[in-house]
C-alpha cells in the first residue's frame, strides 16, 4: 500500500530549513545543553505570557470558525474546544511560573517582534480568514513549540532540572498527540480546499515559522 503524501508533509519538505530554523533555535539548544542564561529564560517567560494571552483570542476564532461548518464530519471542533480549555490552565501556569522566578507579570512590556506576532494574530481571528488557514496557523504554532521543547527532554539533553516543567508543558507525549490531532484536521481541510485557499494557508503557515523565529531571537538575540 502506498501512503499518500499530505499536504503539511509537502509544505514541512519544503520548507524544511526554516522549520528546522524555528524548532533547533540557539535559545532552545541552550536549554538542551544547559547553558541557558536564565535572564534570557526569563525574558521569554514574561513575553510569553503576553503572547498567550493574544493567543486566546485566537484560538477562540477557530473554534467559532470550525463550530459553524461542524456539519461536516470530523471537522475538528472537539480537539479545538480542548484547546480553549487548556489555555486557562496555562495562563495560570505562566503566572505561578513568573512568581517562582520573580518575573513581575504586571510590568511586561511588550517587545517588537511579539507585537508584530500578536497583531499577526489578530489579523487571523477576522472573519474573511478561512477556516483552513486559521486551523494551518493553529497547528504551526503549538507544533513549533511542541518540536523545540520536545528536543529539551530527549535522553543525551542536559536540561536544567529548573526548567523541565515548562518543557513538558509542549514537549510532552500528550502535547505531541493533540499536536498530531490539528495536523489531521488541517490536512483534512486541505484536501477540500480551494486553490486560493491553499495558496493562503501556505504562506500563511510559513509567516509562523518566521513569526517563531523571531520570537526565539527576541530572547536570544541571534547568538
Ligand atoms: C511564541 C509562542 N508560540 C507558540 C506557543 C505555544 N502555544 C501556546 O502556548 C507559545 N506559547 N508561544
Amino acid at each position: 500500500m502506498e501512503a499518500k503524501i499530505t499536504m503539511t508533509e509537502t509544505w514541512l519538505r519544503k520548507h524544511r530549513l526554516l522549520y528546522v530554523g524555528s524548532t533547533r533555535h540557539s535559545f532552545i539548544h541552550a536549554i538542551r545543553d544547559g547553558n541557558i542564561d536564565i535572564s534570557a529564560f526569563k525574558t521569554w517567560l514574561g513575553q510569553d505570557y503576553i503572547f498567550v494571552r493574544a493567543f486566546v483570542p485566537f484560538v477562540a476564532s477557530v473554534l467559532t470558525k470550525a463550530w459553524k461548518g461542524s456539519n461536516d464530519r470530523d471537522n475538528g471542533v472537539e480537539v479545538i474546544l480542548g484547546g480553549v480549555s487548556a489555555l486557562n490552565d496555562e495562563i495560570s501556569w505562566f503566572k505561578k511560573e513568573a512568581s517562582k522566578w520573580g518575573v513581575q507579570l504586571s510590568d511586561i512590556v511588550p517587545q517588537k517582534a511579539n507585537q508584530e506576532y500578536c497583531s499577526f494574530l489578530e489579523s487571523l481571528t477576522s472573519p474573511d480568514v478561512e477556516y483552513t488557514v486559521a486551523i494551518v496557523a493553529f497547528w504551526a504554532i503549538e507544533t513549533v513549540y511542541q518540536e523545540s521543547f520536545a528536543h529539551c527532554l530527549e535522553d543525551d539533553s542536559k536540561t536544567p532540572p529548573e526548567l523541565e516543567e515548562t518543557c513538558r508543558r509542549w514537549g510532552s507525549q500528550g502535547f505531541g498527540e493533540y499536536c498530531n490531532s490539528l495536523r489531521k484536521i488541517a490536512d483534512r481541510q486541505l484536501e477540500n480546499a480551494s486553490d486560493d485557499a491553499i495558496t493562503k494557508a501556505e504562506a500563511t503557515f510559513l509567516q509562523v515559522l518566521e513569526y517563531e523565529v523571531e520570537f526565539w531571537n527576541m530572547n536570544h538575540g541571534g547568538t
